[in-house]
């Protein structure tokens, strides 16, 4: 059994556009391409001209190439090549624009039409116990837009389903009634459509283009926490979309009352409406979500490789598919059956023997930082505000479970404390986890990421 070069390539263009953070030039330069063949330890990729097959050669080569490289285990060349036919019209043409403006392409009176993905349906998303109120909630919002609960907040750790979820709406709506203008975007692509509409003068386009929409779906909330000007325009497009009885659909990695410098004019607006949670699957849902991925892709996976799979990797939907791809991909070049020997060998180095890996106190600093919007110096300074002493706590908490240190030098790590607060943080930490389910689950969650990520 081979693997369909056109999943592989969503694939390795999926990580390549995390990787590039939805710099605009993906859509341009990236999107319009497509893997011809996967032959030995050769990727050819089509592309419609010479100018985006120089782009490609000059700035994503190399990074195309680790991408294969690391999902398929073993050195890929990647050889790019042209060929005009099948890629249609909306192409950029050839020599239109110099390479410097490859991201400055898209107009802000462009793109209203939602770039959603065509595979996260309600159709395609696996319910289970983690998921069932927001998938529920969703299809309610989704046949009832504006009506059944606005705003709708879902909020989640990485890779659970929020987006999927926003775009099964999105994709509803449009369904029942083709002519709803639906947008989604992330807020940071709004946060960069507000700057440059800023830079070049055009408030008025932007204001227009983001409060005549019927809904909005918008993901990543959390980033627009202490942005002041995007947080303010967001305030008004929400209340002018809200006061037009037009559906707002808002994702975040925790839930408003967490989010860090938000204003709370804004914090107060996202509980208006229902707030819903998405927990990572259990090992039941697991199972479902491989098998329902691996029948969608006509890949035939051996039940207990499923099991395997669904056993090591817990918490990241998204892990959980790279890892199904992985495997398939591995077996497909190397004339191999999928077995538990295979996918073992494949997913070694993410699953280094099943153990948690080493962590050190500076990963635990960093993770903890950027949920809490502190950089690493802070951690270490004398400072001593309500926030910033929280996460402190927090971090030394963490290091007392997740790391070898010696009280001391746990002290040592942060600013040259003394052994006493470092037990006076692991012990309030871990009583207010006991007492408050969310911290719990923050912490959990960051737990993971400090472990598997
Ligand atoms: N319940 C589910 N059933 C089927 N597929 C799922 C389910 N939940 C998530 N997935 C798949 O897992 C991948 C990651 O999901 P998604 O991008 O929606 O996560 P997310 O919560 O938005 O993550 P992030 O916080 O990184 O933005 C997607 O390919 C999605 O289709």
């Amino acid at each position: 059994m081979s693997i369909d070069p056109l999943y592989l390539w969503q694939h390795v263009l999926k990580i390549l556009s995390n990787e590039l953070n939805n710099d605009m030039s993906f859509n341009t330069v990236l999107k319009p391409t497509r893997l011809a063949a996967l032959e030995a330890d050769t990727a050819i990729v089509e592309v419609p001209n010479d100018f985006i097959k120089s782009v490609i050669e000059k700035r994503y080569l190399n990074l195309i190439k680790d991408i294969f490289s690391s999902v398929l285990k073993q050195n890929i060349n990647v050889v790019i090549n042209v060929n005009p036919e099948g890629f249609g019209s909306e192409v950029l043409p050839d020599d239109s624009i110099s390479l410097n403006e490859v991201s400055e392409t898209k107009t802000l009176a462009e793109d209203t039409t939602p770039s959603l993905n065509q595979k996260y349906t309600f159709d395609t998303f696996v319910v289970g116990n983690s998921n069932r109120f927001a998938h529920a909630a969703s299809q309610a919002v989704a046949q009832a837009p504006a009506k059944a609960y606005n705003p709708f907040f879902i909020y989640g750790g990485v890779g659970l389903g929020k987006t999927h979820l926003m775009h099964a709406i999105g994709h509803y709506i449009l369904q029942q009634d083709p002519t709803c203008k639906v947008v989604y975007l992330s807020s940071e692509k709004f946060t960069n459509e507000l700057i440059n509409s800023i830079r070049d003068d055009k408030n008025v386009e932007f204001r227009n283009k983001y409060r005549t929409i019927d809904v909005l779906l918008i993901d990543d909330i959390q980033f627009i926490a202490g942005k002041e000007r995007t947080q303010e325009e967001f305030f008004h497009t929400f209340n002018a979309l809200h006061d037009a009885n037009k559906q707002l659909v808002i994702s975040s990695d925790r839930p408003p009352k967490e989010i860090p410098t938000l204003e709370e004019r804004l914090r107060s607006r996202f509980e208006w409406g229902l707030i819903t949670d998405i927990q990572p699957p259990d090992f039941e849902t697991r199972i479902a979500i491989l098998q329902k991925k691996a029948m969608m892709e006509n890949l035939i996976v051996p039940n207990d490789v499923i099991n395997f799979i669904a056993t090591k990797i817990e918490t990241n939907i998204r892990e959980l598919e790279g890892a199904l791809i992985r495997v398939v991909a591995y077996s497909s070049l190397t004339d191999c059956p999928i077995d538990i020997g295979l996918a073992e060998q494949v997913l070694k180095d993410i699953l280094p023997d099943g153990k948690p890996k080493q962590v050190t106190s500076k990963q635990i600093v960093e993770e903890v930082g950027s949920y809490f919007s502190i950089s690493p110096e802070e951690f270490k300074s004398k400072k001593r505000t309500k926030d910033l002493a929280f996460a402190r706590q927090v971090a030394m908490y963490l290091c007392c479970e997740l790391t070898d240190l010696s009280l001391p030098k746990i002290g040592e790590e942060f600013g040259g404390r003394d052994h006493t607060t470092v037990i006076h943080a692991r012990d309030k930490i871990t009583r207010d986890i006991q007492e408050d389910s969310q911290l719990s689950n923050a912490v959990e969650s960051l737990k993971k990421k400090i472990l598997y990520s």
